[in-house]
């Protein structure tokens, strides 16, 4: 869906890149983080995505088309095929809630029975229903991104790019975005989400693209925000190891034991085999548990469904 090949991004002439040489591709349906220090390159990166910036250097293709060599006349068709997300929401304030969403379907000539069927779907779907009279200012922080979500998502774009989204938002609502994020790329949405927020990354525990100065210096499925290394074995699955019979369900939760603890860490990959597959499939049912304190051994590290 999306494929980088050898990317560079040079803004002025003489200053470092803000993408060196950088190759990705996230498959139709994917759901990645992209994750790295403020000035790393996250927000070029979906720029190119989006055409709002050419590369210096390499190629980009959406959807199978080198966004290098695609004429002006049509990049306002590949954005209708992008949903965009931004952490200040970006909302128009003087419209209501309805026809912020309804907009987004009129500048793309979409006719006016149409509109009047989809919005409140889609403002139902996202738990706005009751709410479309509003202006943004009367709204919650949550509120107004679940709007901007809406109006990303009304259009039933092929990709959806989230700069990060959670990010003026506490962690509750935060959660709430993420599950909403997450039935999106359910539908079949690939999902680019740009992120600081290392709880959210842990939690959902999808591929990780993570930058530095420009380059990419990690790519991982089912990753955490931290490299493993740093962390290890931060976020697993644990079990009962000592319990009568392993073959109980297990939930997910986070652990953070001593650095280096091997018993931990052997612990949790043994309890990933006895995870049941819908808590597998469920990475956001819950907020997780936190056990920071103390978790030094195997034994000690437990949690039963
Ligand atoms: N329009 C621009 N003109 C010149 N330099 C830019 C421009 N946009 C970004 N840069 C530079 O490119 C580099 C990467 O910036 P980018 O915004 O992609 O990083 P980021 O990872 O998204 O950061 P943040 O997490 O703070 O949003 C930075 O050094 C930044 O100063």
């Amino acid at each position: 869906m999306i494929r980088f090949e050898n990317v560079s991004k040079v803004y002025a002439r003489g200053a470092r890149p803000a993408l060196d040489d950088v190759s990705v591709d996230v498959e139709r349906g994917e759901f990645v983080f992209l994750v790295g220090a403020s000035g790393s390159g996250k927000s070029t990166f979906l720029r190119l995505v989006l055409r709002e910036e050419r590369p210096t250097g390499g190629r980009v293709y959406v959807a199978g088309r080198d966004l290098t060599r695609l004429s002006s006349w049509r990049v306002p068709a590949l954005r209708r095929g992008i949903g965009m997300v931004f952490q200040d929401f970006r909302l128009l304030p003087n419209k209501s809630v309805y026809e912020n969403v309804a907009f987004a379907l009129q500048v793309i000539g979409r006719p006016r029975h149409v509109i009047r069927t989809t919005v409140p779907e889609v403002l139902e779907w996202v738990g706005l229903d009751g709410k479309e009279k509003r202006r943004p200012h009367e709204l919650s922080g949550g509120e107004q991104q679940r709007v901007a979500i809406a109006r990303a998502f009304v259009n039933r774009p092929q990709i959806l790019l989230a700069d990060e989204p959670t990010g003026n938002l506490d962690p509750t609502t935060s959660l709430g975005i993420m599950r909403l994020l997450d039935r999106i790329n359910r539908t079949g949405t690939t999902v680019v989400m740009a992120t600081h927020d290392d709880e959210i990354v842990n939690e959902m525990r999808r591929r990780v693209v993570e930058l530095s100065t420009g380059h990419v210096v990690r790519d991982e499925a089912d990753a955490v925000y931290g490299r493993r290394e740093e962390i290890l074995p931060a976020v697993g699955p644990v079990a009962v190891l000592d319990a009568p019979g392993r073959d109980v369900p297990v939930r997910r939760i986070t652990v953070r034991p001593e650095p280096g603890d091997v018993a931990a860490e052997r612990a949790s990959e043994e309890a990933a085999e006895h995870l049941t597959e819908d808590i597998e499939r469920e990475p956001v049912s819950e907020p997780l548990e936190e056990r920071s304190s103390a978790m030094s051994g195997a034994a000690r590290a437990t949690e039963e469904a």
